[in-house]
């Protein structure tokens, strides 16, 4: 499969008219169009729009290019943060529009060509997470609206779906299905692998006793993902409260549960938003791609200082890498990391795990040629100017990193659980116990989940062969 750096080593620069456009693997087919649009200049007549790039069989328009640009300084302006000059910034972004084209176009050659795949034919496991919360009713939603890829199973307890679905007027029929059975949902039909509640749930109402069912799905999913009977898992969410309440108080989320489950010593926790998603999700309104990774996850925030160690920041950024390259075809990711303290810790002055501990760590990734900047101050680190070019941010903790993620992109992200020997994706938000029966909750982000995670499978699987 061709990924960032195979097809930009392609990449040719012509000039078009002041512009600096980049063509890949398409040199022939971009002289047409740029010398026609120099025709139309030459001859006086006024151009509409003209190209500036060709990448492979799309193309990029100066009115794309000049409306990205806009944006971008409107919110550098907002924001008060400064720019390159007007020929570098429209450099940066022309390349990050090629490479989202890029991505778009391999995410559509990988949707179509799935059937050719490894995993052609599994399903994607849909565990409907926390009985009490919105994650039945989102499931039964995108199920009603004929929304589910195909090939997609929802793991839980039927008679609580089938309950749920007729307080919301879905209309779904469930079809009990066995791991290892062909199955097929479609608008109005839901193929279900049955795990039964130990008590009845309300929606809006936690019980501590349905802990072990939700674990149950879970488990479920990872045996038959591992056993080759699945191609994916999505889980809904959980409430990880409940589930300490439920008799484990070692929990901390489906990511280091999988962790476990899978056998495996390190997870990372990525949310991202990416164009290729956005391109699946028409009603997209958020700003841009991101792409944010966490070097701790759930712990109380007086604990995070000292879970910043030398061997933390460098284990999870090297799993970051890799799975950027394993995961999302990303040859030679750019990755851009937090500092923990306010303005990256102002010389020590802030405090000092910069200087001691997340400087070295850095210093020794980069020797180990991997392409990573920082530690940047937090607050300027999310702005245009320091993310373009950027494949994925770094974040020191939970709240640093996901707010941004958040409020970039609610509801039109997903959760990626990196360094599984399985791919997971997950939702964006949690169990929403104050929404949970209304049927008013955006299912945006399961859709979401579930598009990445099919795409996930295959360029895992194209990777593999
Ligand atoms: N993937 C997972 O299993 C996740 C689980 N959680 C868990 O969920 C529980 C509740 O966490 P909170 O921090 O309260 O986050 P939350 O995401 O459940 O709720 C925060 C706010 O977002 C709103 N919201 C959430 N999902 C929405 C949707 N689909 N459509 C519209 N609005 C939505 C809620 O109504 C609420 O106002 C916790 O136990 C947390 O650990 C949180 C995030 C992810
Ligand atoms: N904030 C993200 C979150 O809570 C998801 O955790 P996990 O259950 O996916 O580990």
């Amino acid at each position: 499969m061709k990924t960032r750096n195979t097809l930009l080593a392609h990449a040719k620069i012509v000039s078009a008219t002041g512009v600096m456009a980049l063509c890949i693997g398409a040199g022939a087919l971009v002289t047409p169009l740029v010398s026609q649009a120099q025709d139309f200049a030459s001859t006086q007549r006024q151009p509409i729009d003209s190209v500036v790039a060709v990448v492979n069989e799309g193309v990029i328009m100066r009115s794309e290019l000049d409306g990205r640009v806009a944006q971008i300084q409107q919110q550098a302006q907002a924001q008060g943060g400064s720019l390159p000059a007007r020929s570098a910034l429209e450099a940066q972004v022309l390349e990050r529009m090629i490479m989202d084209e890029i991505q778009m176009q391999l995410a559509r050659r990988s949707g179509y060509s799935s059937l050719m795949t490894q995993n052609a034919g599994l399903p994607l496991l849909i565990t409907t997470g926390e009985p009490a919360g919105v994650g039945p009713e989102l499931v039964l939603m995108l199920a009603s609206q004929g929304n589910l890829p195909e090939q997609t199973v929802a793991i839980g307890d039927v008679d609580m779906l089938r309950q749920r679905a007729a307080e919301l007027a879905l209309d779904v029929t469930l079809v009990e299905a066995r791991p290892g059975e062909p199955v097929k949902a479609s608008a109005g039909k839901l193929p279900v692998w049955p795990v039964a509640l130990k008590e009845p749930a309300m929606p809006g109402v936690l019980n501590p006793a349905n802990a072990e069912y939700v674990l149950a799905t879970l488990e479920l999913a990872v045996n038959a993902c591992m056993a080759g009977q699945a191609a994916a898992i999505v889980t809904a969410p959980l409430h990880k409260g409940v589930i300490i309440e439920g008799g484990y108080p070692d929990f901390t989320g489906h990511t280091e549960w999988l962790r476990d489950a899978c056998g495996v010593d390190e997870v990372v926790m990525m949310l991202a938003t990416d164009a290729a998603l956005h391109a699946q999700a028409p009603d997209w309104q958020g700003s841009g791609d991101l792409r944010v990774a966490l070097v701790t996850t759930h712990l109380p925030l007086r604990h995070v200082a000292d879970a910043i160690t030398f061997d933390r920041v460098t284990r999870i950024s090297r799993l970051l890498a890799a799975d950027l390259k394993r995961q999302f075809g990303i040859a030679s990711p750019r990755i851009a990391v937090c500092g923990l303290n306010p303005h990256a810790g102002e010389d020590g002055h802030l405090g000092r795990e910069e200087l001691d501990t997340i400087i070295p760590a850095l210093e020794a990734l980069r020797a180990d040629g991997l392409k990573i900047e920082g530690p940047l101050p937090a607050d300027t680190l999310f702005t245009p100017r320091h993310l373009a070019g950027v494949d994925a941010v770094l974040a020191m903790y939970h709240d640093q990193g996901l707010a941004v993620l958040k409020y970039a992109g609610f509801g039109q992200a997903a959760n990626i659980t990196l360094g599984l020997p399985l791919v997971r994706t997950s939702v964006d938000h949690g169990t929403a116990l104050d929404l949970a029966g209304k049927g008013v909750a955006d299912p945006g982000s399961l859709r979401i989940a579930l598009s990445l995670a099919r795409r996930l499978a295959t360029q895992r699987a194209n990777a593999a062969c």
